[in-house]
């Protein structure tokens, strides 16, 4: 069952009968294979006791406990991580061999990516499955989710549902996360897409350059027979091609590329692009979804669809739940945007897109906040992002999680230039912030509420309660008669 996992030592019976794998003590149970993981919070070795005394059959270890229980089977490995994977995906039958499965991986576009080729393969005609940071989903039955990639355990048995259910193709997203704690390891991927590379996550990876290998690891991990393909555009999409051994593709807005576009038009109503020859008018509003856009078109042609089908399915595409989401009061005419946006290029990038398509008249009034126990660089940068690109500007909280909100609001002040002091409005209530918005906005203003998109709750010392920023908003329309 091991393939593929240097076993350092076995002391115990080695034919044992299992039916389930476990990472958390909590869950085993006799008959069931506890991997003792070294975490971020805690080291799941000093748990191997709980496991045991709950049943566990076999307990999968980088270090032998000192006592070892007679009943119960040790492996030790250089990595439980790894060899969960390996053993997860052996456990449920190498379902990722039986599915064209791609993974999507970058900052940002990642759920934006997946979900449109999830909607596209199923408009081809195929079963398909999705593994994303919004939800899972086989075919239409929706899955819901916790992580962007889940563990090695969950992810393969996902997968092994979708074969069952009859999925030809799974599209995923993969996290950084998901990469460096060995979630993806030992699928085998048809294709990899790289959509960009910016601050994120650097309270977890610690530096930038750990990011980018991170990523950078799930594109050196592809096989010969997998595509990987990359943003031409960004500053480290060729990077991302330097140890892959899966063929090299590329995708452009500006220059020579397997896959080039050219932007006619960036309006209100949707992109006009030029698309390897082909004159199309989308949906998608904004320059970062025609990169999406080339990536998702790309993926499918190497995946062996037709170009002209797959621009014609694409063409009717309309945005996934809270991207670039719009709410438009009925009296007013306010344009509310509710945008997952929560890191600074992502934010810079919805703003850039709101300024291209706003009418001179129009002002633009921005709430948002950061999450807390996460990367706090990004806070004043993310408000000075905000007045640069608002006429008004409400900092506010947006999963403070065990942090002050204040301090972090403090934090994003700090990023506040003087001349820009007049025009910031710090207050730390959600629902609050986005009331004073709503009132200060003018009839046909443009209302950003940045940094939630499609969650519904707002996590706050752990506790997380309902908070959904579309529907607070159509609330505040509605009381402040807009
Ligand atoms: C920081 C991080 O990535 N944490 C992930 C990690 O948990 P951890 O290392 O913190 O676990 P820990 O609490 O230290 O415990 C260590 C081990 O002891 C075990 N344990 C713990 C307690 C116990 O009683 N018994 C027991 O066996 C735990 O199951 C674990 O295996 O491994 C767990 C199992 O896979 C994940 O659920 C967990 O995700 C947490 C919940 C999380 O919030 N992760 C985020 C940061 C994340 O992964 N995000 C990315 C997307 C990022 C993005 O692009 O936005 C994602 O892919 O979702
Ligand atoms: N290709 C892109 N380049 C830059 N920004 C983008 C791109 N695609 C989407 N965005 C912006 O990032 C936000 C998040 O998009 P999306 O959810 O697709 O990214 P993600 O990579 O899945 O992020 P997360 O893992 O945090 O969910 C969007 O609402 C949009 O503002």
């Amino acid at each position: 069952m091991l393939t593929g996992v240097t076993v350092r030592a076995l002391v115990g019976s080695a034919d044992v009968a299992v039916h389930g794998l476990t990472l958390d003590s909590r869950q085993a149970q006799p008959g069931t294979v506890f991997f003792a993981l070294r975490g971020v919070q805690a080291d799941g070795h000093q748990f191997i006791p709980k496991a045991v005394e709950q049943g566990a059959s076999v307990v999968v270890c980088e270090e032998l406990p000192a006592e070892l229980a007679d009943a119960t089977t040790y492996v030790q490995v250089a990595s439980s991580a790894e060899a969960m994977a390996h053993v997860a995906a052996a456990f449920y039958g190498h379902p990722s061999r039986q599915l064209k499965l791609v993974g999507v991986t970058g900052t940002n576009g990642k759920t934006t990516c997946a979900t449109a080729l999830h909607n596209l393969f199923r408009e081809l005609g195929y079963h398909v499955g999705l593994l994303s940071t919004v939800q899972n989903q086989i075919d239409e039955q929706v899955i819901p989710t916790t992580h962007t990639t889940p563990d090695a355990i969950r992810l393969n048995e996902l997968l092994a549902r979708m074969v069952q259910a009859g999925c030809t193709h799974a599209f995923m997203e993969v996290s950084s996360h998901a990469v460096v704690q060995h979630r993806t390891t030992g699928l085998q991927f048809a294709g990899g897409i790289f959509t960009n590379l910016t601050h994120d996550h650097l309270d977890y990876h610690g530096t930038f350059d750990n990011y980018l290998k991170a990523k950078k690891g799930f594109f050196d991990g592809l096989s010969k027979q997998a595509f990987a393909l990359t943003n031409a555009d960004d500053k480290r999409g060729s990077v991302m091609l330097q140890n892959t051994a899966a063929r090299r593709e590329t995708y452009s807005l500006r220059g020579p590329a397997t896959f080039r576009a050219r932007l006619i038009e960036n309006a209100v109503h949707g992109l006009h692009l030029d698309i390897d020859g082909r004159d199309v008018q989308f949906r998608l509003i904004g320059v970062f979804n025609a990169y999406n856009l080339l990536a998702v078109y790309g993926a499918a042609v190497l995946l062996g669809e037709d170009p002209t089908e797959v621009l014609t399915i694409l063409s009717g595409l309309t945005p996934a739940a809270g991207r670039f989401e719009t709410i438009v009061a009925e009296k007013t005419r306010i344009t509310g945007i509710v945008d997952f946006a929560h890191s600074p290029d992502a934010l810079e990038n919805v703003l850039s897109t709101i300024a291209d398509i706003r009418q001179p008249s129009q002002q633009i009034i921005t709430v948002v906040g950061c999450g807390g126990n996460r990367d706090a660089g990004k806070r004043p940068i993310m408000a000075n992002l905000a007045c640069q690109g608002s006429s008004r500007v409400v900092l506010t909280s947006d999963n403070p999680r065990f942090e002050d909100p204040n301090d972090i609001l403090a934090q994003m002040q700090a990023g506040v230039q003087p001349a820009d002091l007049g025009k910031v409005l710090t207050i730390a209530d959600r629902r609050e912030a986005i009331k004073t918005a709503v009132a200060l906005a003018q009839p046909g203003d443009i209302l950003l509420v940045a940094g939630k998109g499609h969650e519904t709750y707002q996590d706050v010392q752990g506790v997380k309660s309902d908070f959904d920023d579309r529907q607070v908003l159509r609330e505040m329309f509605a009381l402040l008669g807009k």
